[in-house]
Formats: C-alpha cells, sequence, structure tokens
C-alpha cells in the first residue's frame, strides 16, 4: 500500500496538476476556440484567490492546489464567517462557501432541492470509480443502518470484541517481553476492516486475509483513483475516469469471487425460511442477510439480484471503513501525544470494565463519558471529512443572501475551518477534551449528537447514519488497546497531511507491548 499510495500522491499532487494546469486550457481553447465557463457563473458570486486575464481559471487552480489549506481558510474567517456568499476555486470543481447564517438551511434543505450525495460520492467520482453506484438512487443499506445495525448494536457486541481481540493480537502480537513497531495506519486499516466485515459478512468471511485484503483495496483504490480522475476537466472524464478507475473495477470484480457463494446461499436459505415458517429467523445477524431478507420483503426483482447485494455490502465497506479508521488513528495519537488526557481514559477503561465485570456490553460503552470526550475532540479538529458539500438541483437555482447560484452549483460547508472559529469554540485550536459546551455550560455531549456547530457525521437530514455504530466501534477499539498493551507517549502530536484537499493521519510508528 506504501508503494501504491507514493505513486498516486506523486502523480497525482505534482506531475499531472502541473501538467493539466498548463496544457489543458491551451488545448481546450485550440480545439473549441470560445472562452470558460466563468461567463456562465452569476456576476455577483465573489470568487476568492481567481483574478481576470489569461488562464484565469488554470492559474486559480493552481494556486488553490498549492495554497488551498491558507485560502479555504481566508474564505471562512474573512468571508463565510462574516456572512459574505465566497466562490473557491478547487482542483476539480469551483464551489460556492455556505455563509455562517445560512448553515441551519443547508442541513434541513429537501433533497431535490439540494443533492447531498456530493459529498460522499461525487468527491471520489462514484461515476466512474464505484461499480455499484447505480444502486444510490434506492438506498436500502441506509435505512437498514438507521433501523436495523443500531438497534442491533447490543448484540453485536461480543463478535465486535473478539473480531478487535484476535486482529490486534495477530498484527500488534502477543511479546509481553518486547517492545515492537506498528505502523498505526496500515493497522487499524486492517482491524477496522476486519471488524466492520464481522458485522457485514460474519465469521468465517471477516477474518479470511485475501477478502479482507481485497476489500482494502477497493476502497483504497476509489480514494487514490479519485484523487486523479478529479484533476481532469469534466469533458474528458468519460474517457480518462473509464482508465483510472480500472484497479477499482479490478477489485470490485474480485470480491465477488469471496463474497457471492455467502450471498448465494443467504438468499436461498431466507427464501425457505419464508416459504416454510412464513417468517425469517435471526440465525445469521449480520448485514448480508438483511439486505437479503429486506429485499425478500420488496420483492423488487432487482433488489433481489445477488449484484445488487454485493453492491450494497460495497458501498457500506466505502463508506464505513476509512472514515472509522481515520478516526481511530488521530484518536490514538491525541491521545497518546497527551500523557494527561490519556491516562484519564486509562483510568475510566480499566475501572469501567473491572465494574461491569470484565465484560463490555452497550451499556458500558456508553459509561466511557471520559473516552467520547476525546473522541469527539479528536473528531472536531481532525475529521476525516473537511468539507460538506451539496449541488444544487432546482430547476431555478437557490438565492442565498442576495446571491442566486444556479443548478448544478456545488455549495459546501466548511467544517474544518468552522470547528476552529473561537466564536463557537474558545481557544478553538487547542485540543481540550473536558472543554464545556459554548452554548450550555455543561459538559459536551456525545459524540454521535450533532449540531450546526459539530459536524464530522454531518447533520439534519443526511446526517451519518453509521455513526452509533461508528463510536461504539472506535471506543471498543481504543478500550482494548488500553487493557491489553502498553504504548509509548508520543512527544508531540505527529501533524495530519494535507493530500489536495483531503486531510490523512500522519504514518506513524507506535511502541506497543502486550500487557502481561
Ligand atoms: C468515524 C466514522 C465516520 C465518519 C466521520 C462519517 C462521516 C460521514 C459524513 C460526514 C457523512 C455525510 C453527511 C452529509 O453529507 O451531510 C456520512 C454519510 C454516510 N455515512 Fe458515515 N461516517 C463514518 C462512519 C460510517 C459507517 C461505519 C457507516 C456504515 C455503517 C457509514 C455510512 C454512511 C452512509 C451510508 C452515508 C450516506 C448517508 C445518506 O446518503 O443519507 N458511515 N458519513
Amino acid at each position: 500500500m506504501t508503494v501504491e499510495m507514493t505513486f498516486h500522491s506523486v502523480w497525482s499532487l505534482i506531475i499531472l496538476p502541473t501538467l493539466l494546469t498548463f496544457t489543458l486550457p491551451f488545448l481546450r481553447k485550440g480545439i473549441k476556440g470560445k472562452p470558460d465557463s466563468k461567463s456562465k457563473e452569476p456576476s455577483r458570486v465573489f470568487w476568492l484567490g481567481r483574478g481576470d486575464g489569461l488562464f484565469a481559471d488554470a492559474r486559480s487552480k493552481l494556486w488553490t492546489f498549492i495554497k488551498g489549506r491558507q485560502l479555504f481558510a481566508d474564505a471562512y474567517f474573512k468571508y463565510s464567517s462574516k456572512n459574505v456568499v465566497t466562490k473557491i476555486s478547487t482542483i476539480s470543481i469551483p464551489l460556492v462557501l455556505v455563509p455562517k447564517d445560512r448553515r441551519k438551511w443547508f442541513f434541513k434543505e429537501r433533497s431535490d432541492v439540494l443533492d447531498h450525495r456530493a459529498t460522499g460520492f461525487d468527491a471520489v467520482e462514484s461515476l466512474y470509480t464505484m461499480p455499484c453506484g447505480y444502486i444510490l438512487d434506492f438506498p436500502a443499506h441506509v435505512k437498514l443502518i438507521h433501523k436495523v445495525l443500531t438497534r442491533e448494536l447490543p448484540n453485536l457486541t461480543d463478535d465486535l470484541i473478539q473480531e478487535i481481540e484476535e486482529g490486534l493480537l495477530k498484527d500488534w502480537g502477543t511479546d509481553a517481553e518486547k517492545w515492537r513497531g506498528v505502523e498505526v495506519w496500515a493497522t487499524v486499516l486492517m482491524l477496522v476492516t476486519r471488524t466492520f466485515n464481522r458485522i457485514s459478512v460474519g465469521n468465517p468471511l471477516c477474518g479470511d486475509e485475501k477478502y479482507l485484503t481485497n476489500t482494502r483495496k477497493y476502497v483504497t483504490s476509489i480514494h487514490a483513483m479519485s484523487s486523479i480522475i478529479r484533476v481532469f476537466p469534466g469533458w474528458t472524464k468519460p474517457v480518462v475516469g473509464s482508465f483510472f478507475s480500472i484497479p477499482c473495477w479490478y477489485y470490485y470484480r474480485r470480491g465477488k469471487g469471496y463474497a457471492m457463494p455467502l450471498i448465494h446461499s443467504y438468499l436461498e436459505e431466507a427464501r425457505m425460511e419464508l416459504e416454510t415458517n412464513g417468517e425469517f429467523s435471526n440465525r445469521h445477524n449480520v448485514f448480508a442477510m438483511w439486505i437479503v431478507q429486506e429485499a425478500l420483503r420488496s420483492q423488487i426483482p432487482r433488489e433481489m439480484d445477488p449484484e445488487t447485494i454485493y453492491a450494497r455490502l460495497m458501498t457500506m465497506n466505502f463508506a464505513g471503513i476509512h472514515t472509522s479508521s481515520f478516526t481511530t488513528v488521530n484518536m490514538l495519537l491525541d491521545s497518546l501525544s497527551r500523557p494527561d488526557i490519556f491516562e484519564v481514559i486509562k483510568e475510566e477503561v480499566n475501572t469501567t470494565y473491572s465494574r461491569h465485570n470484565s465484560k463490555w456490553t452497550k451499556p458500558s460503552v456508553d459509561e466511557l463519558r471520559s473516552t467520547d470526550n476525546v473522541l469527539r475532540e479528536s473528531m472536531r479538529l481532525s475529521g476525516p471529512i473537511v468539507r460538506l458539500i451539496r449541488e444544487v438541483k432546482a430547476e431555478d437555482g437557490i438565492e442565498i443572501n442576495g446571491v442566486v447560484l444556479p443548478k448544478g452549483t456545488k455549495i459546501a460547508t466548511d467544517m474544518h475551518n468552522m470547528h476552529r472559529d473561537e466564536e463557537i469554540y474558545k481557544d478553538a485550536n487547542t485540543f481540550n477534551p473536558f472543554r464545556l459546551d459554548p452554548s450550555t455550560g455543561q459538559r459536551m455531549l456525545p459524540a454521535v449528537e450533532t449540531s450546526e456547530n459539530f459536524l464530522p457525521f454531518g447533520h439534519g437530514r443526511h446526517g451519518c447514519p453509521g455513526r452509533y455504530f461508528a463510536s461504539h466501534e472506535i471506543k471498543l477499539i481504543i478500550a482494548t488497546i488500553i487493557l491489553r498493551y502498553n504504548v509509548k507517549f508520543l512527544e508531540k502530536r505527529p501533524p495530519n497531511v494535507w493530500m489536495g484537499d483531503s486531510m490523512i493521519p500522519p504514518r506513524t510508528i507506535l511502541q506497543v507491548q502486550r500487557q502481561s
């Protein structure tokens, strides 16, 4: 994976953008001989970082690519926070930033006015990179996450623990004598892939190294390849997108070899149960079976197709694996570089575990309030998604603070900078998990409680449905690490790494030793 990522990074970060920014505008002008789409934009939007003149578009893209972080911070603190509508170039499409006073509306608006899929799916060029993208127009899996996964968490906790224990033993080792260096990102990614697949396909597939590696590669290839495709102008994407997404399609197809036998057997078993008993049993309490049962209930032919069931499983893996791994790694790095904070959660984990007779259950994990505070604060400063994007779908466009935005405009809430806004969080740049809630003066709410001031899981209509699972899973991972391993503190928090528009945790070696 290191080699894969290094190649993608160099290619997507340096060579491609430089080449494209300078050559494609020439080419395009040469071929079409007409000005860029700039003239179609409404004149009243203030476009930060974009001048006039020759190749203004290309220059502003390159500028954002080099100075993007600073430009987004300026856009937020100088304009959005003062309720001015601002536009900013990105390496792909320009974004209009939602002013602070319109955030409530952004999260409440109907999907036929603002399409929410721009955050998770357009941003990764899902049209090309996700062979399963066609299921998104009927998101049955979202309903199952809301209704079944969250409800079943108490019954899934033992399975999650078992997978976390086994995964850690495998990758962090059994040696109680010697310290050992482990690369935290690679091992946590594998651990989360395994744990997530315990609830999605169950045992034994969730422990099958080949299936897990293939799934991890599929998800990673979507992120890596979309970062390349994103650089190209829209009119080239049908060709470029199809070419660069070959690895995504390859891993997707390959994964069928592992998952399809299971899906076929679940379909057969569930059909038999329905015919003989008129209802389903609870024998396989895993996501794959919930999708099968929901499909049979619906009797919609496309839903009962094994291809659709596989597509939903892979979409879930895409939504849940990188987000949860990034968050777990960030929480580890944040707490291990602050011994005072780590000691608080260590004490809490140890006492809660003993109080509950050395067994984790959903209610006992919910008692880990300080651990949850650390998770929440870590997500505030290092949430894996830095901005939420919507596409204007309303035929006549929309109007924000006097500015008209036509259909197709992409608008965004920049949560990375909003979470650093001193008007919302006092000492906003300080990692302080035990800060009080500025609006109530009370302790912070649990990490799953979203608000327009706390957005790592989104908020409102399309807030992340998997957040209850993710928060439970991450706390179980952290608690198991605390109970089973000694981990050396870090001298200081290694900074996150910016790759284009995304912020990822740094590669860090942790020194670990199994507790005897
Ligand atoms: C720490 C881990 C996670 C983070 C930070 C996270 C964050 C997010 C965010 C920011 C959104 C977009 C909200 C928006 O556009 O307004 C989202 C959507 C979504 N997430 Fe998560 N997520 C996490 C884990 C998960 C997990 C484990 C699952 C699956 C079990 C999941 C499933 C989804 C789905 C299906 C959507 C799309 C919802 C829709 O279309 O309405 N997420 N997530």
